[in-house]
């Protein structure tokens, strides 16, 4: 039997040391959704309701679809010249007319709470980060807090998405992990994830990994959510794999939660720095 990694309860102690930190400073999130995508206006709707629990400011920026480009740069560049503002989110995916590196590249590395910037990335992969990116970072703290030890481990991450897997590989080493980065043109996967001491699934595939493919005892972190069939689905057969690892993050109720408690964290961190507070 795995321990359960419950993302739940280890976001709602972030979100309480958030709070008493926003009770003394006054601080602002805006979020940008274009289009009409169902999942994305739910977690938009989700950070929005998160940064209201802490006591942050939250302002949600929708817009249309077949808005132009030029139009979201235009919000963008103003968000980056507010003061008032201290990280400023665009929510992913765009719709297809739009490039979404140009317009994340547009957003002050200073209010980048994402860290999609380059600027921002290339430090974290230099091991001198202002932020890690929320999920990697919401990892970070759901094995921390359950005093799982990374140190000298081997991890395989699956994915290298510029969302997850990238900086998941680059925190986990930075971390002291031995870490393999596996992705879709890996042969024979199973032969690199049943090496893991410590397995992140962040590949976008439901049910990816199955009993054969961990070694007992291992801790399992699941980042997929895709709909299958109406029902919120990981990347791991959890039913499968559960009885053999020694932790597992469940679906939903892991990784999800964790990754928006990281986000108001990064508000803040980011916040911190650009305005000079200590934190
Ligand atoms: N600009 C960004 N876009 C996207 C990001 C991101 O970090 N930055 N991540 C994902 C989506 N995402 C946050 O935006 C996200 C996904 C899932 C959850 C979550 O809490 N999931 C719950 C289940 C929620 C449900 O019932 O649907 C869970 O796993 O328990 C939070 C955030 C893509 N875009």
């Amino acid at each position: 039997m795995a321990i359960i990694l419950d993302g739940k309860t280890i976001a709602k102690k972030l979100e309480a040391e958030l709070a008493a930190y926003s009770r003394i400073r006054e601080i602002r999130l805006d979020v940008i959704l274009v289009g009409d995508n169902l999942a994305s206006a739910t977690y938009v709707r989700n950070k929005h309701r998160a940064a209201e629990r802490v006591g942050m400011q939250s302002v949600i920026h929708t817009l249309p679809v077949h808005t132009k480009s030029e139009e979201i740069e235009q919000l963008i560049e103003e968000l980056n010249s507010n003061e008032e503002v201290d990280g400023i989110l665009l929510q992913l995916p765009l719709p297809e007319q739009l490039n979404s590196e140009k317009l994340l590249d547009s957003i002050h590395p200073m209010k980048d709470v994402d860290v999609f910037h380059p600027e921002n990335a290339g430090l974290a992969y230099l091991g001198r980060p202002r932020i890690w990116p929320c999920t990697p970072s919401g990892i970070l703290r759901l094995l921390h807090e359950h005093e799982i030890d990374i140190v000298g481990k081997h991890a395989v991450v699956v994915g290298r998405s510029n969302i997850v897997g990238k900086p998941m590989a680059a925190l986990l080493q930075h971390a002291n992990a031995t870490v393999t980065v596996c992705h879709r043109m890996t042969k024979r996967l199973q032969d690199f994830t049943r090496q893991a001491d410590i397995l992140v699934v962040a590949a976008g595939s439901p049910g990816l990994i199955g009993k054969d493919d961990i070694k007992p005892g291992a801790v399992v972190i699941d980042v997929g959510s895709e709909f299958v069939n109406g029902k919120l689905t990981g990347d791991v057969r959890f039913a499968e794999v559960e009885p053999i690892a020694s932790a597992i993050t469940p679906v939903p109720g892991g990784v999800g939660p964790l990754t928006i408690a990281s986000l108001l964290s990064n508000t803040v961190r980011l916040a911190s720095l650009r305005r000079g507070w200590a934190n």
